[in-house]
């Protein structure tokens, strides 16, 4: 099997807020097509992990690479979906208007949407199950509806890399459900980071997974069989043991 490139490479990363640190010497490499789950107690570090992947914060010290870049650099080729605790949605946007803001190649120019943009736009809509509320506002969706909104949004970048900070959270079971089966869609076909405390829900999207506790420890599990900087295996015990049959075959390491 031909090498891939690495999506995601983390060498050395100290990284916190003022002068605290979180995360001290975090490593990780995830190679393109892989799907993280990134799992942890919270004030673990799986935000502030996510934070860095996307740009939002600047290691003190160490190098965070996406696709060999800096994730500014990147950010056209990231999509992210923030945690809900995090966001304002009370602004007047309508969903449509929310999930076309994806493919707006700068946040301060004006610009006008191309058709074909705009046909993207409403495919994802379709693809999320939000087509007939596409001129609702934002402010007046559920919780279930503004994640999946946002999950379109992140979509409309057309991004190598997805990046899902709790999707999961505080969404009832039949649009838990819907969103496992849309993200369950989407794996191989880019790169996908999913923070989640649904270690059962997660476990079987993902291709590998790490447990963040201010620091980065891989699932393990494989009885030592692999090499030792794999981070791929089974998941912490919440799941008694299961892990979908494609773990392993491709890998990411810490
Ligand atoms: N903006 C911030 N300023 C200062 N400290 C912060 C900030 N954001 C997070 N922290 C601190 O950093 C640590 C890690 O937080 P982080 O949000 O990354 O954890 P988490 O694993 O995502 O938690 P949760 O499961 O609760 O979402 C916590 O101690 C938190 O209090």
């Amino acid at each position: 099997m031909s090498p891939r490139a690495n999506a995601v490479t983390l060498t050395g990363v100290r990284a916190g807020y003022g002068a605290t640190p979180v995360l001290s010497e975090t490593n990780l490499t995830l190679a393109s097509g892989e799907c993280l789950a990134v799992t942890g107690p919270n004030g673990g570090g799986k935000s502030t992990l996510l934070g860095l992947l996307v740009g939002l914060l600047r290691p003190f010290t160490g190098q965070v690479e996406i696709h060999g870049s800096s994730p500014r650099r990147a950010r056209g080729r990231i999509g992210y979906l923030p945690q809900a605790a995090r966001l304002d949605l009370e602004f007047p946007l309508t969903v449509r208007d929310l999930t076309a803001m994806g493919r707006l190649r700068s946040t301060w120019l004006p610009q006008r949407l191309r058709a074909a943009d705009r046909a993207a736009v409403a495919d994802l809509l379709r693809w999320v199950g939000l087509a007939e509320l596409a001129a609702r506002p934002v402010a007046a969706l559920s919780t279930g509806q503004r994640r999946r909104v946002l999950l379109a949004r992140a979509l409309a970048t057309e991004p190598d890399l997805l990046v899902l900070d709790e999707p999961e959270a505080g969404i009832d079971a039949e649009s838990a459900e819907r969103l496992q089966q849309l993200l369950s869609s989407l794996i191989g076909s880019m790169t996908v980071v999913v923070a989640s405390h649904d270690i059962e829900g997660i476990a079987t999207l993902a291709t590998c997974g790490v447990t963040v506790d201010h620091g980065l420890t891989p699932w393990s599990g494989n009885g030592g069989q692999d090499e030792p900087s794999r981070g791929v295996g089974d998941p912490p015990d919440e799941t008694d043991g299961r892990f979908p049959e494609h773990a392993g075959a491709i890998g990411g390491s810490v």
